[in-house]
């Protein structure tokens, strides 16, 4: 959930909740309670709620979800607050102030999210502190005693966010005086009914966005735990976890099933002599390579530092020997070229069938011996396990 913590998610996952509470409540008091301001309100939650589940989507850099948020917020809030403004009755706040209003907003916004992630996440939570004070003030004063229209609207958006209508209405009773009390008056049935969709649905929608978060949370950690980081290959776990089912597909078929262990020639010394950057490059490379020469799908993982393990669906033993035959010439044939540097790498492969019953650590072990005998003949070369 990035910066922005769970309970806030599930706190805030609430106010379309309860915008749809109090829907409920517009549909069936009619023009008792003013319609369009209550649409406007609920338009406003809306716009808060969707910021919230996109921030809770939306995954490119630490900033973009908290900008999404921090957006949906300042959106929401005119929109409610304006609406606010309506319900108590105060004219509408001209389009200049408003802009400049949210002009500086953006931009103070803006500057924090140059200066970076951290600083952008700070400047948001200071933001949420200075409006928990506002609003502690201003619903204080304009509950004892509104001195304005704009403030009682103020104290409304700030009760309505609090999810409490009534104490909304109360506020806007007090500014407009008693003929508009019976405002306050609701059918028993649909109080209820209020006081239920207010205490559950939070709870749903809350746990809904939780769930978001944690499937998103959960799919990027299955991906980081089967891909390689360096050359977005499969991982060893991921390559051990899909093997058993590959095996049986594969024999179920009726095709050999053979695995091979790749290595590259002298590693030590590219690393050595180029940097352990260069070194990064060229496994990259070999990568690159190596898939070109493979069917889609083939599994091929990297197994270890510089050694590449793959899964091969072959007619014949033969066959798998020459397919890792192709791919010692792909990454051999042709020096990798980097700016005007040119580097010669060469791989030695072990080949090992993996027979029906067989286990698949056995035959990694078998490939492994083939590969170190390719080592010990003179590197750059084949060779397949059991054969002379
Ligand atoms: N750049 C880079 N180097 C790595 C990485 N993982 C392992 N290595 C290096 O790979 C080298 C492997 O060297 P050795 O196992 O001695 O083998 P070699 O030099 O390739 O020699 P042979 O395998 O006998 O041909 C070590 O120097 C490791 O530090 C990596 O992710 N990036």
């Amino acid at each position: 959930m990035h910066s922005i913590d769970m309970l806030f998610a599930y706190v805030i996952g609430g106010f379309g909740a309860w915008a749809a509470a109090l829907m409920m409540l517009v549909a069936v008091q009619g023009d008792r309670l003013h319609r369009g301001v209550l649409a406007r309100c609920a338009l406003g939650f809306g716009v808060v709620g969707a910021g919230m589940v996109l921030s809770g989507v939306v995954e490119r850099d630490a900033r973009w979800p908290i900008l999404t948020l921090a957006m949906a917020a300042v959106v929401g809030t005119l929109v409610i607050y304006r609406a606010s403004r309506q319900l108590v009755g105060a004219p509408a706040v001209g389009r200049p102030r408003r802009l400049s209003e949210i002009a500086a907003l953006c931009l103070a916004l803006l500057l924090a999210w140059a200066a970076g992630p951290r600083s952008f996440a700070l400047a948001f939570h200071l933001l949420c502190l200075a409006v928990s004070l506002g609003i502690t003030w201003t619903v204080r004063r304009a509950l004892v005693a509104p001195r304005n229209a704009a403030e009682a609207a103020m104290a409304v958006t700030l009760l309505l966010y609090a999810g409490s209508w009534a104490y909304a209405l109360h506020a806007a009773v007090r500014y407009h005086g008693a003929e508009h009390r019976h405002l306050l008056y609701v059918e028993p049935p649909w109080l209820a009914a209020y006081g239920v969709m207010y205490a559950l649905l939070p709870l749903l929608v809350g746990a809904h966005v939780l769930n978001l978060a944690n499937a998103r949370l959960d799919r990027r950690l299955r991906r980081q735990a089967s891909t390689d980081e360096l050359t977005g290959l499969l991982t060893r776990r991921a390559l051990n976890e899909r093997a058993a089912a590959w095996h049986a597909d594969v024999l179920e078929r009726e095709r050999q099933p053979a695995v091979l262990l790749l290595d590259i020639d002298h590693f030590k010394p590219i690393n050595d002599n180029h940097g352990h950057e260069r070194g990064d490059e060229v496994l990259r490379a070999v990568s690159g390579r190596l898939r070109g020469t493979l069917r889609e799908g083939t599994p091929l993982a990297r197994w270890g530092g510089e050694e590449f393990l793959v899964l091969l669906d072959a007619v014949s033993l033969d066959e798998a020997g020459a397919t890792a035959e192709r791919m010692r010439a792909a990454v051999g044939a042709t020096p990798f070229a980097f700016g005007d540097a040119r580097l010669p790498v060469t791989i030695s492969i072990g080949v090992a069938p993996w027979p029906a019953g067989g286990v698949f650590s056995h035959a990694v072990r078998e490939s492994d011996a083939a590969m170190y005998t390719a080592k010990h003949e003179g590197r750059d070369r084949v060779r397949v396990a059991g054969a002379e």
